[in-house]
């Protein structure tokens, strides 16, 4: 498949910080792409180098195909931007400030006026069409960056925390917004601290951390990475169950207490079935059974974590 985005070696240095350490990534095209990372790890300097602006002290960026610097004007048209700080022209009709940016990247008028409605009405604030920005409330402001984005038809779509300080209702509404768009052939670009959000939405997700990828997986391929809990609850308190861990070494921890079992495997899932078979072999009665999976975040703060402690040793030992 196609690269939306192309990266090779990136780099950025703001003195002595090196936000961006050596990048190297894909994002297919029509992917939904997540970027997650602690403060810091250098997300917003990735965005940046991508829509112009921060320049790159090294390496190569390409947004389908065109280098974001030496063809600066054709890599920028094709992405839609949604920051996470507001930069807003404050003092206009929200409607005005997006007919403006329509003509900035070329499209005639009449086409910018039309399309001002239709995103306007898209993002569900088209009756708020003549209020200036600033007089819109936190959830609006949302809800107009993302139309901002959109009034270019970008193929790209960068979203920097798209939810920051959002209520439940307008997050879903800006998910399903969002996953549309992602159906209708636009790439996907988010950074989010709503882990959840990425495990639910993302097909891929980068993992970025002091300015260098970690990983580069789906959530669902992370998540197997951690172990599951499987709890199975029994009619009557065994005084043993069968030595899981002996037969299956995805098997970590086994856990009795009364009727209560905690088999702590890696894919848990595929252990459970043979979990449950050998506890009826052996006469035990199931009254229960539920398994918990570990989350991307449980994955997530485990390799940062790893990464964190990794540094500190070698600080160390310098
Ligand atoms: N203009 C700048 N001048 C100096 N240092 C900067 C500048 N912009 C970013 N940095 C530094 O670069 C590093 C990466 O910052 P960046 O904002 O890209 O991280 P982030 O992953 O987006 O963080 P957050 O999740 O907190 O938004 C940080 O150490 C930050 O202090």
């Amino acid at each position: 498949m196609a690269s939306a985005i192309t990266i090779r070696d990136l780099r950025k240095s703001y003195g002595d910080v090196q936000a961006l350490d050596g990048v190297d990534l894909d994002v297919p095209e029509g992917s939904f792409f997540g970027l997650l990372g602690p403060n810091g790890a250098g997300k917003t300097t990735f965005i940046n180098v991508l829509v112009g602006l921060v320049r790159k002290s090294g390496g190569r960026a390409e947004v389908f195909g065109h280098d974001v610097e030496d063809d600066y004007r054709e890599a920028r048209d094709r992405i839609g931007l949604a920051p996470q700080e507001f930069n807003v022209d404050r003092f206009f009709p929200i409607r005005e400030v997006l007919v403006t940016k329509a003509g900035y990247h070329g499209v005639p008028a009449d086409e910018a006026r039309e399309r001002a409605d239709e995103v306007l009405k898209r993002v569900g604030i088209y009756d708020k069409r003549d209020t200036r920005f600033d007089w819109l409330s936190g959830g609006m402001k949302r809800r107009f960056v993302l139309a901002r984005a959109l009034i270019t038809d970008p193929d790209l779509l960068i979203l920097d925390e798209p939810t920051a300080g959002v209520d439940v209702q307008l997050r879903h509404e800006l998910w399903e917004t969002i996953t549309e768009l992602n159906d209708s052939g636009t790439t996907i670009l988010l950074t989010t601290h709503y882990i959840e959000e990425a495990e639910r939405l993302c097909d891929e997700v980068a993992i970025l951390d002091s300015g260098r990828v970690l990983e580069v997986a789906s959530p669902d391929e992370l998540m197997d990475r951690g172990t599951d809990d499987i709890v199975v609850t029994l009619r009557d308190a065994p005084t043993a169950v069968p030595d899981f861990a002996a037969e299956d070494d995805r098997v970590e921890a086994v856990e009795l207490d009364g009727t209560r079992l905690v088999v702590t495997a890696r894919e848990g899932g595929l252990v459970a079935p043979d979990v449950v078979r050998r506890l009826d072999a052996a006469g035990h009665e199931l009254v229960d059974l539920e398994i918990s999976r570990t989350s991307l975040e449980e994955v997530f703060v485990e390799m940062t974590r790893a990464e964190e402690e990794g540094r500190a040793t070698m600080e160390v030992g310098q």
